[in-house]
């Protein structure tokens, strides 16, 4: 299961971010999570539910499903505060660099009101390019970190070996990037390892970087005044990647105000319930009115949207739903669609099928698409929102 990280400098909202994210989890199904790190907490996808369009009522047992939005679990990791020079070690920099190890796709939260230096501190007019840049930085020389380990010796073993892309992609163990992503990345360098300079390896550094860590960036405080100028310069700046404007603080709001049932919020508008909110004083009723007013012009406060594109276009999964009756779309107890799997785009039927279980891959027959009612094969790329029955031997 992938693993999205949170990351940024302090005080521009990370723990707001991962507080809004994880706040609403407690109800949403057995996920297969069993961590217990305190920084790493349970969110959610959303998705439209495949039972709308099949027209049945679903009994999501994994995941959860409110108003024909499927809320499938994801994990989220929060690190602590980077500053410049975490990966010499400064402000504990190693130990959350090593945490963003786990991580395979990022989001970059930044203060887009300006109002926080590199360091965190409070600050006027600051350029939250700068921070991106830095943060981007910290990531490659953390990797350049981990690349130059050893290099004398190892160098020369890739040159003996002629095997360097084997050798880097083991050094690099841990950070998903295999062994046809490093032979893409040297090849502009030299066929000889050992003639690599420091030069070169920064900029391996960056390309693995690129290639193993996508990340979108979160223009947080967007609430603020002074944050608009900002969001446009770092659209401008970073058009290579996804900057949504955030508001953590209204997100963090709103979900806590929903579970008191002072409002209905379905991560786009909100609803102001005038029956349980009728005894609140001015100032309550004010703050209500103007979270309702931002989410209703912004169409939410872009956190979910933050999760749902990590999900769907960094990391670009998919959702399955594997179900044993391909009439009735139930497993055996007869709970329709109960689980809801996210899986990366090009999954087979039979990769699935060992995502189920060992035995039902090992053993795996043929499949069943149970929306056409037709068999697929093993080699059959599964799409969005399919419905699939596994047959197997076992
Ligand atoms: N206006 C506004 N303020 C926010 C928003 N999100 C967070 N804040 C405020 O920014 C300050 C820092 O928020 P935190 O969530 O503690 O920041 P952090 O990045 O986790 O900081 P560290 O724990 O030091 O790494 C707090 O005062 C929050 O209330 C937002 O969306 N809008």
């Amino acid at each position: 299961m992938a693993i999205l990280g949170l990351l940024g400098k302090p005080n521009v909202g990370k723990s707001t971010t991962f507080n809004a994210l994880t706040e609403n989890t407690a109800d949403i199904g057995n996920y297969p999570f069993t961590t217990i790190n305190p920084n790493i907490g349970t969110s959610y996808v959303t998705k439209n539910c495949a039972c709308t369009e099949l027209n049945v009522k679903c009994n999501p047992n994994n995941s959860k499903c409110e108003d024909g939005i499927r809320y499938v679990p994801v994990e989220i990791i929060d690190v602590a505060g980077l500053v410049p020079e975490a990966h010499k070690g400064k402000g504990m920099g190693n130990k959350f660099l090593d945490d963003l190890r786990q991580a395979d796709a990022f989001i970059l939260v930044v203060d887009a009101s300006g109002k926080t230096d590199l360091e965190g501190n409070p600050a006027e007019n600051h350029n939250p390019i700068e921070d991106v840049k830095f943060l981007l930085n910290e990531l490659d020389m953390w990797i350049y970190n981990i690349l130059s380990k050893n290099w004398d010796k190892l160098s020369r073993k890739a040159q003996q070996e002629r095997k360097p892309a084997k050798i880097i992609a083991e050094q690099l163990s841990g950070l998903n990037i295999s062994e046809n992503q490093v032979l893409a990345a040297i090849r502009p360098l030299d066929d000889s390892p050992i003639k690599w300079t420091d030069e070169d390896m920064i900029k391996l550094a960056t390309t693995l970087r690129k290639i193993s860590k996508p990340m979108i960036i979160s223009a947080n405080k967007a609430d603020h005044t002074d944050a608009e100028a900002n969001i446009e310069k770092l659209k401008e700046e970073f058009k290579d990647f996804l900057v949504i404007p955030t508001s953590a603080e209204i997100e963090l709001a709103l979900t806590k105000v929903s579970k008191a049932n002072l409002v209905n919020y379905d991560g786009k508008t909100v609803v102001i319930n005038e029956e349980t909110t009728k005894d609140l004083n001015e100032a309550q009723k004010n703050a209500l009115m103007y979270m309702k007013n931002y989410a209703d012009k912004f169409g939410g406060t872009g956190i979910q949207d933050l999760v749902n594109r990590a999900y769907f276009e960094l990391l670009d999964m998919i959702v399955v739903y594997p179900v044993e009756d391909e009439n009735k779309y139930c497993d055996k107890k007869g709970n329709v669609l109960p689980d809801a799997h996210l899986v990366k785009k090009g999954t087979t039927a039979k990769e699935l099928a060992y995502k189920i279980h060992t035995d039902i891959g090992d053993k795996f027959i043929y499949a069943v698409d149970a929306k056409k009612k037709i068999r697929i094969g093993a080699d059959q790329e599964l799409k969005d929102g399919d419905v699939i029955k596994i047959v197997s031997a076992a």
